[in-house]
């Protein structure tokens, strides 16, 4: 039989764990067979040219601008990405229908040689590509050589195995899709490594006013949701990107979210967080808008600091 339901997904390990898993979900939820909901692999141009000049020509949207023609062509009807890289704004004619539960948001410890962050002798390599993590990292190590780790997850995991980092971050939750849970040294906590915006959660992307496949929403998980309208409000208003040290992380508490942000200076000596609570009933666009006020609450506080000299 003809695939009923495309999902676009870039063709990186992680990518294709994570829309397996959607593939295996939408096909239990809607009683369909694995030849009847397909996944369809798109090479975007951020999987291309791995360069670190790309992020400043175009940032997070050059992993997602193909699939999203893909979509808007009707060659794909739903895609799936981490919510992490999507921006801030959705192109005209496609919207996120659905927020699936969240992994751990956690970003995790990986080392050959040492057990722990605290571990790490005077001075030692620490691997990663997140200006956040590096300033996070910094903030409490001030002596730790910061080193750029690119390349997929695989690849990363192997050159710490290889000795040639004395530890990288990455975050829990693509090690744990990609079955790598076992390279984790250790959880690295949500206040001194407070995760950025959507970090963990997936976002299900379909064409705007799509009657066809609105049963995507059933996907939605409405804590998840709420917590990332959030962690993406606070987002908009630090201007979030991969040139900005900025984090958000909101945790729901019975009826309570609470959401804490902050932005630091890239050495990490200097940093501006404010956290906010909010009742769950009140909803996602009150959860945006304290995630948008706390973030400006930030941004004053940091000024001018934080831009790289
Ligand atoms: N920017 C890369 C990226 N995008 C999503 C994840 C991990 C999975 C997630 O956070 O949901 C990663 C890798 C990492 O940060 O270690």
């Amino acid at each position: 039989m003809a695939p009923l339901i495309r999902i676009g997904t870039r063709r990186s390990a992680l990518a294709l764990a994570q829309s397996g898993m959607m593939q295996r979900a939408i096909a239990a939820a809607m009683d369909l067979t694995l030849e009847q909901v397909v996944l369809v692999e798109i090479v975007t141009t951020g999987d291309r040219i791995q360069d670190r000049r790309l992020m400043e020509v175009g940032g997070k949207a050059l992993f997602t601008k193909e699939i999203e023609e893909a979509l808007l062509d009707g060659r794909i009807d739903i895609a799936v990405h981490s919510m992490k890289d999507v921006p801030a704004e959705q192109p005209p004619g496609l919207t996120l229908a659905a927020i699936p539960e969240r992994e751990d948001a956690r970003d995790a410890f990986i080392s050959r040689d040492w057990d722990s962050f605290d571990a790490l002798p005077h001075g030692a390599r620490l691997g990663t590509a997140s200006l956040r993590r590096q300033a996070q990292a910094l903030a409490l190590r001030p002596d730790l050589q910061i080193e750029m780790l690119r390349g997929n997850i695989d690849t990363r995991l192997r050159r710490a195995a290889d000795g040639e980092f004395d530890a990288i971050l990455l975050a829990s939750a693509g090690l744990n899709r990609l079955g790598r849970t076992e390279a984790v040294r250790e959880y690295l906590s949500l206040d001194a490594f407070l995760p950025a915006p959507g970090q963990g959660a997936l976002a299900l992307q379909t064409r705007e006013g799509d009657t066809d496949h609105a049963w995507v929403a059933a996907l939605n998980h409405a804590d998840t949701a709420l917590a990332i309208a959030a962690e993406r409000g606070a987002m908009v208003a630090l201007e979030g990107s991969c040139r900005t040290a900025v984090g958000a992380h909101a945790i729901l508490d019975n009826d309570h979210l609470t959401l804490t942000t902050e932005m630091l200076a890239p050495d990490g000596t200097a940093r501006w967080r404010r956290a906010g609570t909010l009742g769950v009933v009140e909803g996602e666009a009150a959860a945006r808008t304290l995630g948008e006020q706390l973030g400006h609450q930030v941004h004053l506080a940091a000024g001018d600091q934080t831009l790289p000299g």
